[in-house]
């Protein structure tokens, strides 16, 4: 028997997928994995009874990453099962910087007592004009799952798209329109953009990006879009370039007491992944992803470790070891198999940066301390007898 916490809302129709095997317990103290949205878990501390957290979503600078790896805690997240909802509210969020949409239902709402309302309204409306997206610049940073569908999307839209990604993986570079202007010096997009919107993750590498230095030299009537996190903004000097009157608006998906309520923002209280759709896409490949990993010690997926697919296993055991990705620990462990007259069936060994995972197939029962002598090991981290 598994136990599993969530610290979020999670869809049902994913946790419905766990079988009789697991039951959901409310102390974390107590799970084998844990499902997570946007919960902060930098404070926590873990059992070691935890083997996976798996982030319903995209974005995990809400989880320690590395500690969770130095444990031997395997993090997953979902790429892509949200990237669909964002979209769509990026668009939205174009459409609502570009025509003043809230200050007209706002006038509509003040003045609903009045009988002549539809006299007013004509009246009014050139207070509320605004301009069209076709023809104008957008800038796409991070052409990933959400920005190559913006960026495809704004196409449709009669956009000229300019995208910005120095790291993007083969599948995205796939996806995108080759009608989107390859540009390898975001400066440009600074320069040259009408729109520009963030779709990159929160790393060390990316946290204040938008400078001041970028927020100077971006065009006038500019309006920035972020949908990733506030931490990649300076905002302030944002909210500088908007009461200067050079930069049209802020739209942003992340509410705080800088751009709440700020002149010239718009700000939706992180909303990006709040639809029914993809709550149940991310629900769904979290609880598989924990399902596989717990089950058959695969990892698909994960932002810790490297991924490792062996499939069900038909051997008579099966063998996980986290380890570091040091020198001899590969050679360590196999002669500790050997040692013990066990035949290797089947093996995998991968590393990412300073991490690694063995998966190995058995042909026979695994003798009484085998498991406890790889743990020695002092470059392994877990060993867990998957079967
Ligand atoms: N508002 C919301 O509810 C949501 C927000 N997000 C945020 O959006 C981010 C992106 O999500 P996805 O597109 O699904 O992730 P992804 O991993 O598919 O794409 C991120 C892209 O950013 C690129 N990148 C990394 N560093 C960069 C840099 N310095 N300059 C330019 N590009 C860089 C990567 O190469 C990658 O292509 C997430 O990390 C999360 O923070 C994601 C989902 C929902
Ligand atoms: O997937 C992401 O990165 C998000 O920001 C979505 O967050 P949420 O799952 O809605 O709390």
């Amino acid at each position: 028997m598994y136990n599993y916490a969530t610290l979020d809302h999670i869809a049902k129709i994913g946790t419905d997928l766990f079988s009789t095997d697991y039951r959901r317990v409310e102390e974390v103290e107590r799970a084998d994995a844990i499902l997570v949205r946007s919960s902060k878990m930098h404070e926590m501390a873990f059992s070691d009874q935890l083997l996976a957290i798996a982030r319903a979503g995209a974005g995990v600078n809400n989880i320690p990453l590395d500690r969770c790896a130095q444990e031997g805690i395997v993090v997953f997240n979902t790429p892509g099962a949200n990237a669909n909802a964002v979209k769509e509210l990026v668009i939205a969020g174009m459409l609502l910087a570009s025509r003043d949409i809230v200050g007209g239902i706002d006038w509509v709402k003040a003045n609903a007592a009045d009988p002549d309302i539809g006299k007013a309204a004509e009246k009014v409306k050139k207070q509320f004009a605004g301009r069209e997206l076709t023809g104008k610049k957008l800038g796409v940073i991070g052409l990933g799952a959400i920005g190559q569908r913006v960026a495809n999307t704004a196409l449709h839209l009669g956009m000229n798209v300019l995208g910005y990604d120095p790291y993007i993986s083969v599948g995205a570079a796939w996806n995108l329109s080759r009608n989107v202007q390859h540009v390898s010096n975001v400066e440009e997009i600074y320069r040259n953009c009408d729109y520009i919107t963030l779709h990159v993750p929160a790393l060390d590498s990316t946290k204040g990006m938008i400078s001041k230095a970028a927020v100077q030299q971006m065009k006038e009537g500019a309006v920035i879009l972020n949908f990733a996190r506030d931490l990649l903004v300076n905002e302030e000097a944002l909210l500088n370039g908007i009461d200067a009157g050079r930069i049209r608006a802020y739209v942003t998906d992340f509410a705080n007491p800088t751009v709440a309520g700020a002149q010239g923002v718009i700000v939706t209280p992180h909303l990006g992944a709040s639809t029914a759709e993809a709550e149940d896409n991310c629900a769904i490949m979290a609880v598989e992803e924990i399902r596989n990993y717990i089950e058959n010690g695969n990892i698909i997926n994960s932002v810790n470790f490297p991924r490792c697919d062996m499939g069900e296993c038909s051997a008579e055991s099966r063998l996980a070891v986290l380890h570091k990705n040091s020198k001899g620990t590969l050679a360590a462990i196999t002669s500790i198999v050997g040692d013990a007259d066990v035949n290797v069936a089947d093996m995998t060994n991968k590393s990412r940066d300073v991490y690694a995972y063995t998966l190995m197939d058995l042909d026979s029962a695994l003798p009484k301390d085998l498991v406890a002598k790889i743990d020695a090991l002092e470059s392994v981290i877990k060993v867990r007898v998957v079967k």
